[in-house]
């Protein structure tokens, strides 16, 4: 099939570059000029495990290209994707302006049957401003608008594009939905199911899913306050109910909060949604409220280790940039929120991560740019502080082991938000250990 995708950050890539290898032919359009400069040079902006492979491939046998002409791509296409930005608008709404000004310019690019997909996550109704948008230049015979929340993880995008656990089509459209089945066939050869589904629901589908594992880990940020406060483990109350298949053992582990681009902001759209139509979505309104507090837990165990606010004088090692492992992405990254408490209480910082340090420097402000030392291996982090802040579970953190830390730092003293490390053997290690829902170790 000929595939139009328009905008090509994380789902316009992943999703461009997927179809592209399972053999359609693939149209990725984009305002930004360099992005479009660099990915026509072969060079991708961001950073995606196992991306690199079928870009290139697909690239070079010429079933992927870019362009910044939108007139280049929809033309051709028999599915033209949205994969547009939705960011949160001043009261936490979506903010639409991306999606309804490439919908403004469709209807007059259409002359044959086109489906068109949103696969940006919307707010229930989008599809039909879409469809109206489209309808005023174009007769509706010639389109379908279809919505297709996109469901990848930053980090394991390809992976989760190619073998997704469900695929889900809002349409109320036969002849579309068939167009979106035979579309997506190749990637649920493992039996996983395709929902087809009233567009309405679809697009809610996609924030109820998101509201949903957000929950689920702040419901276990508050278990993990509790556990500190009475002196159990979250850790052995992760095992002890993530075993009973009703809970599920993913999206357990506490932590210092839920970042990135999707959760913080599709959480307040839907509480922003439910508001609109005079319901107020009250475990959600919780949810946003534990996380911004969980973000900067750390610095209050912080404040209480040491017995003082003022950091002045002290150098602390940073950890982990990105919101999570395995990408750059930064957005809404507790690491953000963290440096700027420690920077305003005086302190300076030895920051490191193997993939963020550039886009954490565009994101971050003055002040912690001023107080941060920036460094390229994570030995060098340790240099001379007075304590290590570890913010993102990289795997390469957890080498060396923590029994190296007493040899490796002046005073081991560790903050650990991500829990990676054994309890007793940090003990065993004679080090300072503090870390989330479990029992602190302190050996001063
Ligand atoms: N990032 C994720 O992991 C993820 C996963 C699932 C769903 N989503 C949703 O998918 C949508 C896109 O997210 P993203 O992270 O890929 O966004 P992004 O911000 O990384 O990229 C959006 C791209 O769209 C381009 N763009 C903006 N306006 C344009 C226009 N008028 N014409 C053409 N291109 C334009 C931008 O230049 C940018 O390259 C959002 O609604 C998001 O909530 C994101
Ligand atoms: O047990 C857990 C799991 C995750 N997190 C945090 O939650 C955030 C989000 O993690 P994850 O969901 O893995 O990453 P995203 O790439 O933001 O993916 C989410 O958001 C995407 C955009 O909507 C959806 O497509 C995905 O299905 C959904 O998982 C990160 O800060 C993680 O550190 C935890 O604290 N504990």
């Amino acid at each position: 099939m000929n595939i139009a995708v328009i905008g090509t950050g994380y789902v316009g890539l992943v999703s461009g570059t997927c179809f592209a290898d399972s053999g359609n032919k693939v149209t990725c359009v984009d305002i930004d000029e360099e992005k479009v400069g660099k990915l026509k040079d072969g060079q991708i902006p961001i950073y995606e495990p196992g991306l690199e492979t079928i870009f290139a491939r697909s690239q070079r046998e010429g079933r992927l290209n870019f362009t910044t002409d939108i007139a280049e791509a929809v033309p051709e296409a028999d599915i033209v994707f949205l994969c547009l930005p939705t960011p949160p608008g001043g009261d936490g709404q979506a903010d639409l302006t991306a999606v309804m000004q490439v919908a403004d310019q469709l209807g007059s690019l259409i002359d044959e049957y086109t489906v068109v997909v949103n696969k940006s996550t919307v707010p229930v109704g989008t599809g039909d401003r879409v469809e109206a948008a489209i309808a005023d230049n174009v007769d509706e015979e010639l389109f379908d608008v279809v919505s297709n929340p996109e469901f990848l993880r930053e980090g394991a995008a390809v992976e989760d594009f190619k073998y997704p656990e469900r695929v889900v089509i809002g349409t109320g459209s036969d002849r579309a939905a068939e167009i979106m089945t035979t579309l997506y066939e190749p990637f649920v050869r493992s039996g996983n199911p395709i929902i087809v589904m009233d567009r309405r629901s679809a697009e809610l589908t996609k924030y109820a899913a998101n509201a949903m594992l957000a929950t689920k880990i702040t419901f276990m940020n508050e278990i993990a306050n509790i556990c500190e406060k009475v002196g159990a483990n979250v850790d052995n109350i992760r095992r002890g109910i993530g075993t009973d298949s009703r809970i599920g053992k993913r999206f357990l582990f506490a932590g210092i909060g839920y970042g990135g681009s999707c959760f913080p902001k599709d959480v307040q759209a839907i509480h922003h949604t439910a508001g609109q139509h005079g319901y107020d979505f009250k475990i959600v309104d919780s949810v946003m409220e534990v996380n911004n507090a969980q973000k900067v837990s750390i610095v209050k165990k912080m404040e209480e280790y040491f017995a003082a606010d003022d950091f002045s004088g002290k150098t602390f090692g940073i950890w982990g940039l990105s919101f999570k492992p395995e990408t750059d992405d930064i957005r809404e990254a507790p690491a953000l929120y963290i440096a700027e408490e420690l920077v305003k209480r005086g302190a300076q910082l030895l920051a490191y991560d193997p993939e963020a340090i550039g886009t954490f420097k565009q994101a971050t402000t003055q002040a912690v740019l001023d107080n941060t030392t920036f460094v390229h291996d994570q030995q060098a982090a340790l240099n001379d502080i007075d304590a290590l802040v570890i913010c993102t579970e990289w795997n390469e953190f957890r080498r060396p082991t923590v029994d190296n830390f007493a040899d490796e730092m002046k005073d081991p003293v560790i903050f650990d938000g991500r829990n990676l490390y054994d309890l007793k053997r940090a003990k065993k290690a004679g080090i300072t250990y503090i870390s989330v829902g479990r029992p602190s170790i302190n050996v001063n």
